[in-house]
């Protein structure tokens, strides 16, 4: 018989609702709002104007029940707001996988990106409903809402791969995002202002 460090969980079913971007029973959720993600849009100013505004709410994360544990294979959903920051459009904060692991997410309402950057070379995903985008160990990534509505997706990643954020404030992400009167562009990434 098989020895685990943590027992496994018992098998159960999951509803996925990807009409209304909910999984069922549902787990923890996170709320990421603009004073979350200090440190990460170029123009710091507005994002600090931002913050003193409203405040708004820049994405939530509706997770199963399944745990963030080794062994286990735990999922969640993303929802990003649409919006920009001195021009810069919304995002996640990105992470590392600090044991590199890999991830896959599947697009289902609007439109969005997957930025990828394993500190030397960048890759983009641009991410409709159905696409998955797959991001391979070794590569930190970012999800940025690239239309007008909100844009969710469906992430599945191993319980033990853990988030890394200090890895993006060091590294960076490779580009940023930014709208453009024809939709978006990606830029190098620069420093802050
Ligand atoms: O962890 P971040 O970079 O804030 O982004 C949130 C997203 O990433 C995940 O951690 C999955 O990688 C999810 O919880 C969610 O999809």
């Amino acid at each position: 018989m098989q020895s685990y460090a943590a027992t496994p969980i018992a098998p159960f079913a999951i509803q996925f609702d990807a009409a209304a971007a909910t999984l069922s029973p549902p787990g923890p959720t996170l709320e990421r709002r603009m004073s979350d993600l200090e440190g990460l849009f170029a123009d710091r100013d507005a994002w600090q104007k931002a913050v003193d505004g409203d405040n708004p709410v820049v994405y939530r994360v509706q997770s199963s029940p399944v745990p963030e544990i080794d062994r286990e294979l735990p999922q969640s959903i993303t929802t990003i707001e649409p919006g920009t920051t001195g021009g810069e459009l919304w995002m996640t904060k990105g992470h590392q996988h600090p044991n590199y692991q890999g991830e896959i997410y599947l697009a289902l309402h609007g439109t969005g990106g997957l930025l990828m950057f394993d500190g030397d070379r960048v890759e983009w995903v641009t991410m409709a409903p159905g696409t998955i985008g797959y991001i391979p160990p070794g590569w930190a990534h970012r999800s940025i809402n690239i239309g007008d509505e909100p844009y969710s997706m469906l992430a599945v990643y191993p319980g033990g791969a853990g988030h890394d954020y200090n890895w993006v404030l060091e590294h960076g992400m490779g580009n940023r995002v930014y709208k453009t009167p024809n939709g978006f562009e990606l830029r190098p990434y620069g420093g802050l202002s």
